[in-house]
């Protein structure tokens, strides 16, 4: 895999899942800085990652995109408000960012994208992004108000247009990745070259099992709508059979663990088999018999309206959470 310099924005739970799968897969970890707010959550990533570049405090995002070209100038910024949470790390030189993965919650997106406007501008990393909903146009017009509020202060304020922008690649990836079981839906607007796409997928591979590419950008709203939000799917109907099985006189426990394994064991034969969803379902399912019974029940019940109307209601959402962060007009140009 290349090896480019990564800056994580924000150290939860995805970005450490991404970059546990790339440490896993022999990605090395001088390559790597997370920034993150959260003490306590930069301590976890610090005690978990030994020797992690760590940054919190209010430039930390700058730094780590902008890197250091010596010592003394880290340790400058260091004392002026990025806070190192790696103390012997804390005076080391590091190289600008050429990946900058945004990996902040939706809601704040705007404000770190913003704020970073002028960073990015002048450095010109690929942008990958896993905030749900915000759409790449949306982070370019966040990306040049920033560089553009920045470029008034001084003498000679420039126009920035898209063209001038680093590219976007807006993914987006589910908590399966945490156990190195992603799915994952990418895409990339036209201004990413086939190298840095090949980067985001790469690196997104690490974590994932399922990397496809979509190539209009509401598909990445259907994404969310089938894996990004679909573990939750898949827990629900567990819970839902687990539940069943303890009204009818199981112990949860073995509930449980029937249920679980039996949607793992699912799973893997949807994915190993060369019969389609539909046959495996038929094959389980003797004329007269129990699950005939089952399905029969479920299909009376409107189910595959239920599942198809919440996609959609997740797939909605996505594009609302879209307006109600970025106001509308998303697909504007500067
Ligand atoms: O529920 C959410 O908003 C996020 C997006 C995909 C999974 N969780």
């Amino acid at each position: 895999m290349l090896q480019s310099r990564l800056a994580f924005i924000g150290g939860g739970n995805m970005a450490e899942a991404i970059l546990g799968g790339l440490l896993a897969c022999g990605y090395p970890l001088s390559q790597c800085v997370v920034t993150e707010p959260l003490q306590a959550r930069c301590e976890f990533l610090h005690s978990k990652y030994p020797g992690l570049q760590v940054l919190s405090g209010p430039q930390a995002n700058h730094l780590a995109v902008n890197g250091s070209e010596s010592d003394s100038h880290t340790a400058d910024l260091v004392n002026n408000g990025a806070v190192h949470i790696n103390p012997a790390a804390a005076s080391e030189s590091f190289p600008p960012a050429e990946v900058v993965i945004l990996a902040v919650k939706p809601q704040v997106l705007r404000g770190v994208v913003s704020d970073l406007g002028e960073t990015l501008y002048q450095r010109q990393p690929l942008v990958i992004s896993i905030a749900a909903g915000i759409e790449t146009s949306a982070i370019a017009r966040f990306m040049a108000e920033g560089a553009m509020s920045a470029s008034e202060e001084t003498s000679t304020p420039v126009q920035i247009k898209n063209e001038d922008l680093p590219a976007v690649i807006r993914v987006m990836p589910n908590t399966p990745a945490l156990v190195n079981e992603g799915a994952t839906g990418l895409y990339a607007t036209s201004d990413a070259t086939p190298a840095q796409r090949l980067v985001a997928e790469s690196l997104l591979g690490a974590v994932s099992k399922q990397v496809s590419w979509v190539d209009q950008e509401s598909l990445i709203d259907t994404v969310t709508g089938i894996s990004g939000s679909g573990p939750a799917y898949f827990f629900l109907m567990m819970e839902a059979m687990e539940d069943a099985a303890v009204k009818l006189g199981m112990d949860r426990e073995t509930a449980k663990e029937l249920t679980i394994q039996t949607c793992l064991g699912a799973a893997k034969m949807a994915q190993s088999s060369s019969d389609d969803l539909k046959t495996l379902r038929v094959k389980v399912t003797s004329p007269q018999g129990t699950t005939d019974a089952a399905i029969k029940t479920f299909e009376k019940g409107g189910f595959r309206e239920l599942v198809a109307e919440s996609v959609k209601a997740a797939d909605s959402r996505s594009k609302s959470l879209a307006v109600e962060l970025c106001g509308p007009g998303k697909d504007s140009k500067l």
